[in-house]
């Protein structure tokens, strides 16, 4: 018996010598290594806790990230707040000195451009399309284009997108109808945006501008997707989007024709005013852009409007669907001078002005605005120090829905920004401590439009575009909600419109 044992026992304990061995390590290697380095086992678990949460919280972060902003909101009082963000740890700041801080910063400090760099990976979803970490390295020549030639041009642009407007409603709306808003509002707003960007040529071009509105998309999905990578996989995963990237070509090339047809060929007889050939004569003059590279600026310009235009566009059609008393009050604004107008000038409208900043401040699109990547270890004034790499930003969302800022915030009131004197107190629940305001401003407390010397240049053909289609729509249709359940959905830190949301448009008779 003992025989026949024997041999096994021999195997058996050659088997498990390593393991002994290891059981008797591991004990005196953790004494020896690890046990110095935790203080006791009760922290060690709270640390190894505190891991998984902070894993936890960066993985629920798409969905979470809006309501954490509004607790972080609660939180603060006044002083900065860090919390950890998948791309990054950033602090938040929402008192006037230190948004001031970020005001001031220069560009070699904060910058915009690195926090939108590792949002949207432009080098794997926008072409190769790299732009530089510091603002203004080449120049700043697309403010001058948006900011001033683009809002002085508004006016002469009024017939084509009225008639652009009319065409698009008869095609998707006709004599009346359920439509899908966000679907409508992204047909209108790029039809228009198209019309002043490249002319009326290109906004009746079917594949450029199926191209051009199906490229930012293609830019979001491809983003997002590489978010959700693990970091290591990012250039595998990123090397095979390009593949999937063909309307983004069709625009690039097309954009590329476009500015080649006008650089080699130059028609004495034709002035071109739209944004792709202001482009061209605001680019920099020492060091000359080529064709591809002006191309670029336009996709990167393209892609920061039509996105949120359209977004914000549909959020007011649902906020007008939804308060249904400020229907009479809009049209009767609309059939007095201050209609006509508007039609000359290109602004005004002060009524259905305050109604469209009363839905921006209702449904913002962004719940943090100024998010900026620190290039250098930045500290605000109030010694809070942000390291380099890490981002700030100013928790716009809550803010807006703030008492101290906005009396009853949670009432839905589209006439607190007009002047009480238009108003003759018709339908004003309440008005503004600072005073009344238009849709365009930038404040202490509107920071929809960013802060200090970065706010957007668009804003004023936001306003022209909204203004625009909002009037179609009230002069031709009646319209109410079609979808009885909730409008949006959070993503990160943005709002969207839920998918398939549909309202009723009935022609007036
Ligand atoms: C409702 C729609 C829009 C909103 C809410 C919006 C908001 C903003 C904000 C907050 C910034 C500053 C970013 C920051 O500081 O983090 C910005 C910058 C910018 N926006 Fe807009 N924007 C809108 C539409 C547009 C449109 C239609 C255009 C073009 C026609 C445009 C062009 C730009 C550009 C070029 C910048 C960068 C400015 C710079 O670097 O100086 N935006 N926008």
């Amino acid at each position: 018996m003992d025989l026949l044992v024997s041999p096994s026992a021999e195997a058996l304990a050659r088997l498990l010598a390593p393991v002994t061995f290891l059981f008797c390590c591991v004990p005196v290697l953790w004494m020896v290594v690890v046990k110095p380095r935790v203080k006791s086992t009760t922290s060690f678990l709270s640390e190894v806790k505190g891991r998984l949460k902070t894993r936890w919280d960066l993985f629920t972060y798409p969905i979470t990230a809006n309501g954490r902003i509004r607790a972080a909101y609660a939180q603060m009082n006044g002083k900065a707040l860090r919390m950890h963000s998948p791309e990054s740890w950033m602090t938040l700041v929402s008192s006037p000195e230190l948004i001031k801080d970020i005001k001031t910063a220069t560009n070699d400090q904060l910058s915009l451009h690195a926090a939108a760099k590792e949002i949207l990976k432009p080098g794997y979803t926008m072409n190769g399309f790299n732009w530089h970490d510091q603002r203004g390295i080449e120049g700043i020549g697309f403010v001058r284009t948006l900011r001033t030639l683009l809002t002085n041009h508004l006016p002469q642009l009024t017939p084509g997108v009225r008639g652009i407007i009319d065409r698009t409603f008869a095609q998707e709306v006709g004599s009346g109808g359920t439509v899908n808003v966000l679907t409508l509002s992204k047909k209108v707003v790029t039809k228009i945006s198209a019309y002043s960007f490249f002319g009326l040529d290109y906004a009746e071009n079917n594949e450029f501008i199926d191209a051009a509105y199906y490229y930012n998309e293609d830019v979001l999905y491809g983003s997002e997707l590489l978010r959700l990578v693990p970091g290591f996989l990012v250039p595998v995963v990123g090397a095979f989007i390009p593949m999937f990237l063909k309307r983004q070509r069709t625009f690039f090339y097309g954009l590329v024709d476009i500015i080649e047809g006008r650089m080699n060929n130059p028609d004495p007889t034709v002035k071109y005013n739209d944004v792709i050939q202001w482009i061209i004569d605001t680019s920099p003059k020492s060091n000359p852009w080529t064709p591809p590279r002006m191309a670029f600026e336009v996709m990167a310009i393209w892609f920061g409007s039509v996105q949120g235009l359209a977004t914000t566009l549909t959020f007011a059609i649902y906020s007008l669907c939804e308060n249904p008393e400020y229907i009479a009050p809009l049209r009767e604004e609309m059939e007095s001078s201050a209609g006509g107008e508007f039609f000359v000038q290109g602004e005004g409208l002060p009524l259905m002005d305050s109604f469209l900043k009363e839905c921006s401040r209702w449904t913002p699109v962004e719940s943090v605005t100024a998010r900026r990547c620190a290039l250098k270890d930045f500290i605000f004034s109030d010694g809070t120090r942000v390291a380099k790499g890490e981002w700030v930003g100013i928790p716009i969302g809550p803010m807006l829905r703030d008492a101290s800022m906005y009396p009853q915030p949670d009432v839905f009131d589209g006439f607190r920004f007009v002047d009480p004197k238009i108003l003759r107190g018709l339908g004003q629940k309440s008005t503004q401590p600072e005073g009344p305001s238009k849709f365009t401003d930038v404040s202490e407390t509107w920071h929809v439009w960013g802060t200090g010397k970065l706010t957007c240049p668009g804003r004023f053909f936001v306003s022209y575009v909204m203004k625009h289609v909002m009037y179609h729509i009230l002069d031709n249709y009646d319209l109410e909600m079609d979808t009885n359940r909730k409008n949006t959905v959070h993503w990160r830190t943005l709002t969207l419109p839920s998918p398939g949301v549909k309202a009723k448009l009935t022609a007036r008779v």
